[in-house]
């Protein structure tokens, strides 16, 4: 039974559904990085939120780790470049507390606007400072966004409705889009000097760390306010509070910070600062929202194989993955076979699907022909980081898809191209369900690629087989089955032997001195 750490609060309802999906669960929210490592180990996935940082030394201390699923959409806190290479698949729940988000951005505009902390704060203590606070009206302010996503998008929306003008910087938002949104696409340059108010709501990346640096933030209207529930990161602190201090920025209102939990962060106390601590996400609604997304993705990847939301892997619907689940075992086999007999020879290799294969989803039947492929290369190849460490290897990776049937009602084909040309392997499944190889290297044959093997080239002549039997039988191995196959009579013949044991080098290099025999290569599936 797969199963899962909850590593950070999380509502009930994640648990549940584990449960409920036959997955094991554990909560221990708080845990210290050390007490982290020193559980994973056990388990097959971690569910997370913000708090728990997702390391690069964290997953190597998680060896049977599968899936990271993010409650929640910034994954800022998860080395994903690390959890590739080990093949650990990173999902978050791209919707779910958008809604909320941006009301949080919404309410912390009206916070800035008209000092409502401060004005509260001042009030209970019995101070009744009528004349201090005067705030201004967000009526025709102009609000410039940077970052129109889904959260910018629902504010540009909610703040238009304020009767706001709004002003978008964002290299990815289309003309149409800011069209259909109502918002004026700007470069950066011109919403810092026109913005009254501004919001961030962009990812943290190394493009958009520090957006607003002390130099732009230097450009920015006198006056300006600023919301941040997006990341800490995304503001220089240092600058935004000089900012504060000179009166250029008449207020800031920041739910994240360069540093959480924010606790002695050098901006406290500055006049005209909001903070919140994360809450962008904080609603009942939301939460339940993104725990119920999560542990359904979660639960849906560890027991069905299904890929939703996937930051390191393309999708796969828990519909599709029973169908593609055979054609996954013949893609890895098929791979497996090109990778054990060309391996470092490799340059490029083509993937083929024909007839009912070509009606699936390839991407997934690509990753399994390459994870098969360089399982000579590497013991933690699988099928998320395969894609990436044959792009790091600088092999060529091409897909086709022939939409009619062939001499088979489906099949693939992985072509491998080296310095001595191009050899192909083509399989098929038996019933919809079980795989078998039938072309190898374009003889044909048929043969369930399973546990040892041997590969021979021999030319075709009598009396081959019975050495070759008498050979194995003093080793004590025996033949579970035997896949003959060659161009003509008296040309080059292939076999495939399926041993119940392993061959070792030694017995190897007998059978390759068999009179006849070109090549021997032992083979495990
Ligand atoms: N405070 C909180 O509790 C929460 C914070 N967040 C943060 O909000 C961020 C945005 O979330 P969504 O809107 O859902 O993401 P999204 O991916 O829908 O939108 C992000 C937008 O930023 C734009 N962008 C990317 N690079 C940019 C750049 N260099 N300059 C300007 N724009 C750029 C993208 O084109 C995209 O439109 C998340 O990445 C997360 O860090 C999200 C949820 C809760
Ligand atoms: O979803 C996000 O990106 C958030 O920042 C929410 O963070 P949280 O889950 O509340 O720790």
């Amino acid at each position: 039974m797969p199963k899962v750490l909850i590593s950070d609060k999380m509502d009930p309802k994640a648990a549940e559904i584990f449960r409920a999906n036959g997955v094991e669960v554990d909560e221990k929210p708080g845990l210290t990085k050390d007490e982290l490592k020193a559980i994973l180990p056990d388990y097959d996935g971690l569910a997370i939120r913000s708090a728990t940082k997702v390391t690069a030394d964290v997953l190597a201390a998680a060896p049977n780790l599968k899936v990271i699923g993010r409650a929640g959409i910034g994954v800022d806190n998860v080395d994903i470049p690390a959890a590739t290479a080990r093949g650990v698949v990173v999902m978050n729940t791209p919707f779910g507390n958008s809604i909320t988000t941006a009301e949080h951005a919404i309410a912390l505009m009206f916070a800035l606007a008209r000092e409502l902390p401060q004005a509260d704060s001042s009030t209970q203590a019995g101070k009744w400072e009528k004349n201090r606070f005067m705030g201004v009206e967000l009526t025709s302010k102009t609000l410039g966004l940077i970052g129109c996503g889904n959260i910018g998008s629902i504010v540009a929306d909610r703040a238009l409705g304020l009767r706001m003008k709004v002003i978008a910087y964002d290299p990815f938002l289309t003309p149409e889009r800011a069209l259909e949104l109502g918002v004026e696409k700007v470069e950066l340059d011109q919403l810092l000097a026109r913005a009254d108010f501004i919001t961030l709501h962009t990812p943290l990346t190394d493009q958009t760390r520090n957006i607003l640096s002390a130099a732009n933030l230097a450009k920015t209207k006198k006056g300006v306010r600023i919301i941040n529930c997006a990341r800490g990161g995304l503001i220089d602190e240092a600058a935004l509070k000089l900012g504060l201090e000179a009166g250029h920025i008449a207020g800031a209102a920041l739910d994240v910070f360069v540093e959480e939990p924010a606790q002695d962060n050098p901006l406290f106390g500055t006049p005209g600062l909001v903070a919140t601590p994360h809450l962008g996400a904080s609603t009942t609604e939301a939460q339940v929202n993104v725990a119920i997304q999560v542990a359904e993705q979660m639960a849906d990847f560890l027991v069905r194989g299904g890929v939703s939301n996937a930051l390191n892997m393309p999708s796969l619907s828990a519909e599709e993955a029973p169908k593609l689940k055979p054609y996954m075992a013949l893609a890895e086999q098929l791979g497996s076979l090109v990778g054990q007999l060309e391996g470092e020879a490799i340059r490029s290799v083509s993937i083929e699907v024909e007839g009912a294969a070509a009606e699936l989803n390839q991407k997934p039947i690509t990753g399994a022909v390459l994870a098969g492929l360089m399982k000579v290369y590497s013991d933690t190849v699988n099928m998320v980081n395969a894609p990436f460490l044959a792009k790091e290897r600088g092999l060529d990776v091409r897909e086709v898809r022939h939409a009619g049937e062939g001499d088979y009602h489906t099949l693939v084909r992985v072509t491998v191209e080296t310095d001595a040309g191009a050899r192909s392997v083509a399989g098929t499944l038996f019933g919809n369900a079980a795989p078998r190889l039938v072309d190898m290297f374009g003889i044909a044959i048929e043969a369930e690629l399973a546990g040892d093997m041997i590969y021979i080239v021999n030319e075709d002549a009598p009396g081959f087989i019975g050495r070759l039997g008498s050979l194995l039988g003093e080793a004590a191995i025996n033949i579970a089955t035997f896949h003959l196959g060659r161009r003509a009579a008296g040309g080059e013949a292939v076999a495939l032997v399926s041993v119940d044991g392993r061959i070792e080098p030694a017995l190897a290099r007998s059978l390759a001195a068999i009179p006849g025999v070109k090549r021997v290569t032992p083979l495990r599936f």
